[in-house]
């Protein structure tokens, strides 16, 4: 697939609803180019860096671009991504929903990559493409002329760093997601931006960076560490989410190790050695690149 080519029909999960209910089916200013921001990951559990990411873009998009943000998605990733602390999909899924629903009001949790089988990024944006521009018909301006809505990748620096390395992406892929659609990075402690996009320059026009003005690095591996040593992780999350994992004993007994040797907290450090194994043995999960 080319950054030209058309993206495919889709065939929907059974039960499948594709969630619009705060798609801004109206672009307010009409100058502008309307845009839907859609963020992929695994969100085990979703933090408030999570959620921060599009704040900072729509921030960025406001006094930078001249762009329109109508709708913001998070998407999370399938079971069969298999990435060390991968909670089921259904209860990231939940925590995902208390937490566009109950700290934002223009977030949304998009099921379509959690319920089924692992789905590139790639066809993950097509799907957007065809939901939103296709099924929906995009926007209309408040003169009443309809507007196709440029989708683009939302991503930490961390996730952009991915793409050059060996076997995680596919050229096709890359060409089709930074071609065709593009992306905004916010800036990942311990993740050069600028480096990370070293290898990908020919897609440079596709790709905007925007820096942490505030530097925070919650992650989830952290979150999930917190846990499982009995320390508090309310505040780096959103309450009900803080709740709902107390609630169901979540995170308590995660079965792989992620502290150092040493047993400080060097998580880090090892979720990333995890993932990239992970990423690199696998055609049992198709996260290889293909
Ligand atoms: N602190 C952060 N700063 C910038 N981007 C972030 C931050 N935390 C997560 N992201 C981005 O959010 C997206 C989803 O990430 P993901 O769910 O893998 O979170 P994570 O915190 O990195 O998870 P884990 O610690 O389990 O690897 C990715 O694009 C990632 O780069
Ligand atoms: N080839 C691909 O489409 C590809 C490769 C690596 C990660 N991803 C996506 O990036 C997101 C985050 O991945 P990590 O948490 O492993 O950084 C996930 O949604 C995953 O599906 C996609």
């Amino acid at each position: 697939m080319t950054s030209q080519s058309p993206p495919p029909a889709f065939q929907n999960p059974p039960g499948y609803t594709f969630p619009s209910h705060r798609f801004n089916r109206v672009l307010r200013d009409s100058t502008k180019e309307p845009l839907v921001l859609v963020a992929c990951g695994s969100f085990s559990p979703v933090t408030y860096l999570h959620l921060r990411m599009f704040e900072m873009a729509r921030d960025h998009v406001r006094h930078n671009t001249n762009y329109e943000v109508v709708g913001g998605y998070l998407s999370p990733v399938s079971d069969q991504y298999k990435k060390a602390g991968l909670l089921a999909a259904q209860h990231r899924l939940t925590m995902c929903n208390l937490a566009a629903e109950q700290t934002s009001n223009w977030l949304m949790v998009d099921p379509w990559e959690a319920v089924q089988d692992y789905q590139r990024t790639a066809v993950v944006l097509d799907h957007f493409e065809h939901e939103v521009n296709t099924r929906l018909g995009g926007v209309t301006t408040v003169e009443g002329e309809q507007r196709p809505v440029r989708i683009m990748l939302l991503a930490g620096s961390d996730l952009i760093a991915t793409m050059s390395e060996p076997g995680v992406w596919s050229e096709n892929d890359l060409d089709h997601i930074l071609g065709r659609y593009g992306t905004m990075i916010i800036e990942r402690a311990g993740a050069d931006m600028t480096q990370a996009i070293d290898s990908l320059a020919r897609w440079r026009n596709n790709i905007v960076l925007i820096h942490q003005l505030i530097q925070n690095d919650v992650s989830s591996t952290k979150v999930r560490l917190f846990i499982r040593r009995g320390l508090s992780v309310r505040y780096l999350l959103p309450g009900p989410v803080v709740d709902y994992i107390e609630t169901n004993g979540l995170y308590v007994d995660e079965g792989t190790p992620t502290s150092t040797p040493s047993g400080t907290l060097g998580a880090e450090k090892d979720k990333k050695s995890v993932d990239k194994d992970s990423r690199e043995a696998g055609p049992s999960t198709s996260k290889s690149s293909s």
